[in-house]
């Protein structure tokens, strides 16, 4: 192999390695999630270019399991709706396509979770601010130092690389990952209301 394909490799070794630091976010995130939709919560999700079906891959996760007998949650993409998408995009700025529809269908006992690779998408931005003004969990995955997202956000994952592929890559397995800590908590309901630690 040539070095430049091994380079592009290397930088895509091991995705739960690259989230390794984040075990402890990842765990209180799942946590809070999971306080949430034992509540009655339900999830909302929402991102941008790529993010946008990442967004969508998230909520079919939770709605319809792909482990059989795991219960299913309520989860809504806020992504794929073209109409609303542009009829808000057109009438009050690409900014508020997220926003708007946090203030239609949130309550606060729901979740809002946002995809931003570089963490500075400003729909994601203003659908989160909207979002903790509601008393809603804000939950986002970035890159990098988080972006705006990180001063934005009460639980933040971030992938620790600069490269925006690689930061797409592993939030597969972020997304992933937090699903199924999500139902771990759920299935021991005494630990909700306790501190977690990773
Ligand atoms: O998503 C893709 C393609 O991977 C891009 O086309 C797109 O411009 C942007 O990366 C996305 O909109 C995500 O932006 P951001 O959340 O990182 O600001």
């Amino acid at each position: 192999m040539t070095a430049a394909v091994t380079e592009v490799f290397r930088r895509r070794a091991a995705p739960g390695a690259a989230l390794a630091g984040e075990a402890g976010a990842i765990a209180a995130a799942c946590h809070a999630m999971a306080a949430r939709f034992h509540a009655g919560g339900r999830l909302l999700t929402f991102g941008t270019g790529a993010a946008a079906t990442d967004a969508q891959h998230v909520a079919v996760e939770f709605v319809h399991p792909v482990i059989v007998g795991k219960r299913a949650l309520p989860a809504l993409s806020l992504t794929g709706d073209v109409a609303t998408l542009t009829g808000v995009g057109a009438g009050a700025g690409f900014d508020e396509v997220f926003a708007h529809q946090v203030r239609c269908f949130g309550g606060p006992d729901d979740i809002a979770f946002g995809i931003s690779p570089d963490g500075r998408c400003g729909s994601v931005l203003r659908a989160m601010e909207c979002a903790r003004d509601r008393g809603m969990l804000t939950v986002a995955l970035a890159g990098g130092d988080g972006g705006a997202l990180a001063g934005t956000v009460e639980h933040l994952v971030t992938v620790p690389s600069g490269d925006p592929r690689v930061v797409k890559e592993v939030h597969v397995t972020a997304y992933h990952v937090l699903w199924e800590l999500v139902h771990v908590f759920l299935e021991q309901p005494g630990v909700l209301g306790q501190e977690v630690t990773a």
